[in-house]
């Protein structure tokens, strides 16, 4: 399946993809932390025609609207939920600039599920309630 288009996450990060062939290239709009606006993005996808197939993608946060000096890559894969609609379904390590006795606190981990659904506000403020997101940061 061709990923291109728009995917959003449960606390409404907004990404938008262009497929060509196995490389993705497309922006990166957060729901959370104090990036704003959108960032570009770059990635692959194993194309394989199965019924998953696994991608990576990356961005680093800096655009004309400022620079959060860290950047983010994304490992995952496309699958299919119980209702038969597509799922993204990735970890992500974010690193943030440091410096060198601040090395061991400069990466973050986590997960973030990607569908064609925007959440709706209510779903999002769930979502940051019950804790299980993507960061600790809610863009102001
Ligand atoms: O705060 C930063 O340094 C830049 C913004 C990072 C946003 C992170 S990337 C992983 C997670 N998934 C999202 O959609 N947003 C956060």
């Amino acid at each position: 399946m061709n990923i291109s288009g728009v995917w959003y996450n449960e606390l409404n990060s907004t990404m938008t993809i262009e497929q060509n062939g196995n490389v993705l290239t497309g922006t990166y709009q957060t729901g959370v932390g104090t990036a704003q606006g959108r960032y570009p993005l770059q990635g692959m996808i194993n194309s394989s025609g199965d019924a998953s197939q696994t991608t990576a993608w990356s961005v680093a946060w800096v655009n004309p609207s400022g620079n959060s000096h860290s950047t983010t890559a994304w490992c995952g894969q496309l699958q299919t939920n119980g209702n038969h609609q597509p799922v993204l379904i990735a970890m992500w390590l974010l690193t943030s600039e440091t410096s060198p006795s601040q090395d061991w606190a400069s990466t973050q981990i986590g997960q973030d599920v990607f569908t064609r659904q925007r959440p709706t506000d209510d779903m999002v403020s769930k979502a940051l309630a019950r804790g299980h997101f993507s960061h600790p940061v809610q863009k102001a």
